[in-house]
């Protein structure tokens, strides 16, 4: 379409947050290109969330079978962590990504495999060429953080674990994040004596802190173990194995240390500088519209500055937004819906819409905006029968109109609940509807809201 730049639309990496965007954009008739340095498909596909739940699902099953174990004859199952990672690598270093890589090519999108800098606000150079957009898109994505003290260069991050052939004896985990929680999950399903640091004295802030600690009781009832307010300075050899020095002068000796102390926008390299683009620590500055501060450059997904969850499915859904409004289809500002979330560990935790927090907040603003019910789950006949027995809760946020608009579960299943409340909540579902919906018997499904 364009006539004065090589392309209508380049996009600056390929995971699922530029992807997802740019197919159904080339399928629309625009000339599109995509430079990506590493692999398509990017982070979630390769070495973020599949590679994750595909070391998780044994982990989880082995889980949720212990909570059977004296029916079989009080056997405790644990993960055959070797052949759990012959199976990832079978699943996923053989390409995983293949499907995407089918749909840029179906759409007739150019790919460059090759690190991408902008050398101004219309130009990109990859290798020894420079290429030029009408629009550039910006989806470089998240690297982890490395903590800055002695010795990080003996840790390893979430991609390396993701990776680990042989499980150490040993394993210390530095954040009780998303990550840190749920790679501790699998090591200790797999036989690891792991320990995991705290930053501060609660786990998994922004989740309800009264399911956060029925989470570490439970990993610490399952042998993990867990230090609070541990302040890193350090980390050494000594022999063949490795000392964390923390807190007080306190050592402890261990074998493999995962730096889990989070996810930090990738915009090194990327020629910023060379632009007018705005960013900060936090990632690249948007409007609602997706926009940047050159009102020719976009970006979606993890690298930008954003209060949205750093999701796959809410990248997906900024760089399918950023297509409508691209193509004309839309002009109103991005509405992002009621967005499900889950720490994939053993058991789940998993929240979508107004948290608790937040309803707690809103109601000291305005007495009685939300009514708040939380509910033991544990005597409840599914739960019961299905032999979550050992930690299950649900806690439900109504607004004023009597209306779900938020609800947080932990349990073995949270992830399935939450998954189902969240359609619930996006259709703005009443309760009335709710209830008078005919749902599937017996399944966790069945008694989503009537008991509360
Ligand atoms: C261990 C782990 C587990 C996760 N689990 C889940 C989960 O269960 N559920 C969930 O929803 N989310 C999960 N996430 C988060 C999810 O992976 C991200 O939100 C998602 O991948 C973001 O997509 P993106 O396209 O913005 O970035 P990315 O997928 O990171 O893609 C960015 C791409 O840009 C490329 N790139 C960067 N700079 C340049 C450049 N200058 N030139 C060329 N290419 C460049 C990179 O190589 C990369 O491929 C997980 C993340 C991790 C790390
Ligand atoms: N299940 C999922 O959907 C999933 C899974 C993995 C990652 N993600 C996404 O990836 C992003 C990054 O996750 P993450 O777990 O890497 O980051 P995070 O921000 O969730 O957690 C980082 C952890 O490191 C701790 N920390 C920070 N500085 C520290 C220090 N100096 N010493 C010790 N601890 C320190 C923090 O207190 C926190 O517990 C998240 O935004 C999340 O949305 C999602």
């Amino acid at each position: 379409m364009s006539k004065k730049y090589d392309y209508d639309v380049i996009y600056i990496g390929a995971g699922v947050g530029s992807v997802n965007g740019a197919v159904p954009l080339a399928n629309r008739g625009y000339k599109v290109a995509i430079v990506e340095s590493q692999a398509i498909g990017g982070t979630c596909p390769n070495w973020g969330c599949t590679a994750k739940y595909t070391l998780d699902a044994p982990a989880q099953l082995a889980y949720r079978a212990n909570q059977f174990s004296h029916i079989y004859g009080g056997n405790i199952l644990h993960v055959n962590w070797k052949r759990d990672m012959a199976r990832k690598h079978r699943n996923i270093d053989s390409g995983p990504a293949t499907g995407m890589e089918h749909r840029i090519k179906a759409a007739g999108i150019k790919t460059y495999m090759t690190h991408g800098t902008l050398l101004d606000n219309h130009t990109v150079k990859v290798d020894d060429q420079k290429i030029t957009a009408d629009k550039l898109v910006l989806v470089p994505g998240m690297t982890p953080h490395h903590l800055n003290v002695p010795g990080t260069e003996l840790t390893h991050d979430s991609r390396n674990f993701l990776s680990l052939d042989d499980l150490p004896k040993r394993m210390v985990v530095i954040g009780t994040g998303y990550v840190g929680i749920e790679l501790a999950t699998v090591a200790n399903a797999g036989g690891a004596d792991v320990t995991v640091m705290m930053h501060h004295d609660r786990p998994l802030r922004g989740f309800y802190e009264p399911f956060a600690d029925q989470l570490v009781k439970s990993l610490e009832k399952q042998g993990m173990h867990f230090v609070k307010s541990a302040k890193v300075a350090g980390f050494k050899k000594s022999g063949n194995h490795l000392v964390v020095e923390y807190g007080d002068h306190q050592e402890l000796a261990t074998d493999y240390v995962l730096d889990a102390s989070g996810r930090v926008p990738n915009l090194k390299h990327l020629g910023l500088e060379n632009t007018n683009v705005k960013y900060n620590r936090h990632g690249i500055e948007v409007n609602g519209y997706m926009q940047t501060s050159v009102p020719n450059v976009y970006a979606t997904g993890d690298a930008i500055d954003s209060k949205i969850e750093k999701l796959s499915p809410t990248a997906t859904y900024e760089t399918k937004y950023l297509t409508r409004l691209l193509t004309g289809e839309t002009n109103k500002p991005m509405a992002m819906p009621a967005v499900p979330t889950a720490v994939y560990s053993s058991p789940r935790i998993a929240k979508v819409g107004v948290d608790v927090d937040q309803a707690k907040a809103g109601n000291q603003k305005h007495p009685g905006n939300f009514k708040i019910v939380t509910k033991d789950l544990r005597n409840h006949m599914w739960y019961k029968a299905t032999g979550q027995t050992h930690v299950a809760a649900r806690a439900l946020v109504f607004n004023r109109f009597n209306r779900l608009v938020g609800a947080e579960e932990i349990s073995g299943r949270a992830d399935d609940a939450i998954s189902m409340l969240a359609i619930l909540i996006s259709l703005h579902a009443t309760n009335e509807q709710i209830e008078n919906m005919v749902r599937l018997f017996p399944s966790q499904a069945s008694d989503l809201l009537s008991d509360f």
